[in-house]
């Protein structure tokens, strides 16, 4: 656990005045709202024949204000697509079908035009996005001019745990951890009201990736809605609020932070206890089996393969995400 960084689940949500049952199940009047998210692209192969490879299979999920939610899979489970299609930035041979509704309404082209860099801001899994030719303070202004705006970054840099000396400094020059953080200061300053942080903790030290996330966490106490991307579990339940399951394209639980605990007895989906008992700290059982491509478990639970509890029917149609004990879980057979 890194110096500064906090759990704050189960208080966070009581503070808010949230029962247990919107502890997980997510605020009446979400920010973002994400139905039935499916992403598939479009391969040319041998012959010009053309395939379908489906990445997303149909991810639910929603984020409130003041909520930090995290969606966690593992590498190549698509969190980077997902994050692309909320901000309308998926690749041209991708194809997306399913609902994204922020504030209220439909994410559409034009809103997204207008709102874009504004109240909603991506926070980009690499730090390449950072413009090598300027400086960190102007980086995170962006378009922003003259005193007022100055001492504005000074504050939040101070708040995100930036020296004041990261102004002056270029990207080459940042660390992994500070030039995250020059990247949530610019959301910051842009008003964003809704974050979505694409984030790469592999490769940052440990303790580094938490403080980075941390001011995820920051954001998200200041009223802003957080959807943070990631396949650290153990790094995304320092901060969150809520979190949801990504396996094989599909979201297959959404659990309040505060039900990864014990041996996971509160957690519902078997998939989201394995991850948890493959933890270091909760004893080292790692999962056999690898996940299969979303197209493999068309027609049958994605799980059922490595699932110690399947039966027939678990074979033989796909679950659909239901609501259970105050989350989701996408089983026929839940704990
Ligand atoms: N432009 C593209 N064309 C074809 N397939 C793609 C394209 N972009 C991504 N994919 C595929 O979609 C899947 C999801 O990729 P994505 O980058 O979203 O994963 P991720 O969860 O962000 O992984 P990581 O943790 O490594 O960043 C991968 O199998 C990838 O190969
Ligand atoms: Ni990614």
């Amino acid at each position: 656990m890194a110096i500064g960084a906090k759990r704050v689940p189960a208080q966070e949500a009581s503070r808010r005045g949230a029962s247990s049952e919107e502890a997980a199940l997510g605020a009446a009047a979400p920010l973002l709202e994400i139905e039935g998210l499916r992403v598939s692209f479009l391969q040319y192969g041998r012959g010009l024949q053309r395939r379908t490879v489906q990445a997303l299979a149909g991810v639910d999920l929603s984020v409130g204000a003041g909520e930090l939610v995290a969606l966690v899979g593992s590498s190549g489970s698509g969190k980077s697509l997902l994050a692309h299609a909320v901000m309308g930035l998926l690749p041209d041979n991708a194809r997306s079908s399913g609902s994204i509704r922020y504030a209220g309404e439909p994410l559409d082209g034009e809103r997204l035009l207008r709102l874009r860099g504004k109240e909603l801001a991506l926070v980009p899994q690499g730090v390449t996005y950072l413009d090598p030719l300027l400086r960190a303070g102007e980086q995170a202004l962006g378009r922003q001019r003259g005193p007022q705006a100055r001492s504005r970054l000074r504050a939040v840099f101070s708040r995100f745990g930036l020296p004041e000396r990261a102004e002056r400094l270029y990207p080459h020059q940042l660390s992994g951890g500070m030039a995250r953080k020059v990247l949530v200061s610019a959301a910051a300053l842009g008003g964003a009201r809704l974050v979505v942080a694409d984030e790469p903790t592999p490769g940052m030290e440990a303790g580094k990736a938490a403080e980075a996330l941390q001011a995820l966490r920051e954001l998200a106490d200041g009223g802003c809605g957080v959807l943070l991307l990631t396949h650290d579990i153990e790094a995304a339940l320092r901060v969150a609020d809520r979190v949801a399951v990504l396996y094989a394209g599909e979201a297959v639980e959404l659990a309040a932070a505060s039900d990864f605990a014990g041996a996971g007895e509160r957690l519902r989906h078997p998939y989201t206890r394995a991850l948890w008992q493959a933890l270091p700290a909760n004893g080292f059982r790692p999962l056999p089996g690898v996940q299969p491509a979303p197209e493999e478990a068309a027609a049958s639970c994605a799980f059922a393969a490595r699932c110690g509890q399947a039966a027939p029917e678990c074979r033989a149609a796909k679950p659909a995400m239901r609501v259970w004990r105050g989350g989701q879980v996408r089983c026929f057979k839940p704990d």
